[in-house]
């Protein structure tokens, strides 16, 4: 064995600190574990076991077209995901809105009275929604009033409760008076993208999180930002940039099958060709991955990372003739299409509309063959979008993700592991680690950099300077 290398290969030869780690799964907590681990001067080695970097957030090739295996978004209060963006220089690649403003069309309303938007003003919180509310046409006057209500109490719930994770969302807006309709229209329109599950079967805690920081915390939380390029633009090729310029050593196709430590603080990464050796090891894979690599005695309780639940994600991609759509992404109402977004620019399409609808919490769909997803959402498009009439479809494929995410259930929250084990010199990482956040983007760069800073500390190496502040931004 070499010295934090490969037992079969050259060593490093960087030697800046004589400290090494090894960061196994290169998604987003993998990549931010390792640019942070870099840029305080620790010699790092990424294990990717996909032959690309970006995890669950990825990009494909489809005949001319560049597919996302599913649309990503991210808002104004994802400070984590917005510093990872600029730390591999890909900020002016996905921008935010100016201002929330969400196209939200109703199927179930006669044409002419079935559009509504949720957007924001610029006045302080909660009046910046205020308007938006009252003008709201989703919703009855008595609805959006209640909706106001519960608002109000939902900012005053104590996020760091423990009651509050072991609730179920849907009953709490129940006993506060929030009708089916107002579930529907609004708290499910907004809780299904970003928790991925219905208000009955989402936690109380990570619902209320989601809700007080993007709309109850400042004017601006909630804007929307997404990438207007591939996501495997930024998630894997300006991320290997980053990478190579940290000189971190970035292995692909390279996935690891067990690791073990020596007792004496040095662990040892087994890879098919050899092993590599390393003073801290963080481990960034899903936690089903982690259940299987984790060293006995490494968690209290490794089993109850098997009771993390998963839920999918579908993305349904159909490419008209012509344009159908006039914005850039909507939501609807009355319909099974949930969200809408414009992928024409980005795919590269030279002629015509492509269109991607993604859908969250989809078990009903996740596993329909093509044909029968196809004869579900055409004609649900052709009642949402009346253009879409007149237009031939020139393509309808879908994407599956089927543990998209972890499943936010009530009691998740004392399921998940912090970055910390009970090995010394082992961390963890990823979106489904305790981050207080559902399974998104920002909580995959947040558990990246807590597991950093916890080996930093134990490597005896400062934090650096332009790491994200966890503490700071909460
Ligand atoms: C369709 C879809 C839509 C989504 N929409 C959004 C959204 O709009 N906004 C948002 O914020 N989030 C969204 N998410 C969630 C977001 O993509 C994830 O939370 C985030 O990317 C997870 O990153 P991660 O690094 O924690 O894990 P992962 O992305 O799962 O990365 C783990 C990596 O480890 C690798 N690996 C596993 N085992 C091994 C091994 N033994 N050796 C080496 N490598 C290994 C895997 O190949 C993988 O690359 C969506 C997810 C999906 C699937």
């Amino acid at each position: 064995m070499t010295d934090g290398t490969r037992s079969d290969g050259p060593p490093h030869t960087t030697g800046r600190t004589g400290r090494d780690a090894v960061v196994v799964g290169g998604g987003l907590a993998g990549v931010t574990a390792a640019l942070a681990l870099a840029d305080a001067g620790v010699r790092v080695t990424l294990l990717e076991g996909r032959p690309r970097l970006g995890g669950l957030a990825f990009s494909f090739r489809r005949g001319d077209l560049t597919v996302d295996n599913g649309q990503h978004v991210y808002l104004r209060c994802c400070t984590a995901y917005r510093w990872f963006l600029d730390r591999i220089d890909a900020t002016g690649l996905a921008p935010l809105q100016n201002r929330l403003d969400v196209p939200v069309v109703d199927a179930g309303k006669p044409e002419g009275r079935r559009l509504g938007r949720l957007r924001r003003d610029a006045l302080p919180v909660p009046l910046h929604l205020g308007r938006s509310l009252a003008t709201y046409p989703h919703l009855s006057l008595a609805e959006r009033a209640r909706v106001g209500r519960a608002a109000l109490a939902l900012q005053g719930l104590d996020l760091t409760d423990p009651a509050l994770d072991e609730q179920d969302f849907g009953s709490w807006l129940a006993a506060h008076g929030q009708s089916a309709r107002a579930v529907e229209a609004l708290w499910d329109l907004v809780g299904v993208a970003t928790l991925n599950a219905v208000a009955g079967d989402s936690s109380l805690a990570l619902a209320a999180m989601v809700f007080k920081t993007g709309l109850l915390s400042d004017p601006g939380a909630a804007d929307i930002g997404w990438a207007r390029v591939p996501l495997g633009e930024l998630h894997d090729r300006l991320a290997r940039k980053a990478l190579d310029s940290a000189g971190v050593s970035v292995r692909l196709r390279t996935r690891v099958t067990s690791i073990s430590t020596d007792g004496n603080g040095r662990w040892s990464v087994q890879v098919p060709d050899g092993a590599l050796t390393a003073d801290a090891v963080v481990l960034a894979v899903p936690q089903r991955e982690t259940y299987d690599l984790l060293p006995p005695g490494a968690l209290e309780d490794p089993g109850q990372l098997l009771r993390i639940g998963t839920a999918p994600i579908l993305n349904v991609h159909v490419v008209y003739d012509r344009p159908v759509l006039d914005a850039p992404f909507f939501a609807a109402l009355g319909s099974p299409v949930q969200w809408v977004f414009d992928r024409t620019e980005a795919s590269g399409l030279s002629r015509g509309q492509y269109l991607a609808l993604s859908q969250s919490a989809a078990q009903d769909d996740i596993d329909l063959p093509v044909a029968a997803l196809r004869e579900r959402y055409l004609p649900e498009l052709r009642r949402l979008l009346p253009h879409t009439r007149y237009a031939e479809v020139m393509d309808f494929f879908v994407t599956r993700e089927r543990t998209a995410t972890f499943a936010p259930a009530p009691g998740v929250g004392r399921l998940r592991p912090g970055a910390r084990t009970e090995a010394p010199g082992l961390y963890l990482a990823g979106a489904w680690t305790a981050t207080g956040w559902p399974a998104t983007m920002e909580s995959a760069v947040r558990s990246g950099v807590s597991a950093a800073e916890a080996a930093l500390g134990a490597l005896g190496r400062p934090r650096p300077r332009h790491l994200f502040a966890l503490e700071e931004a909460a």
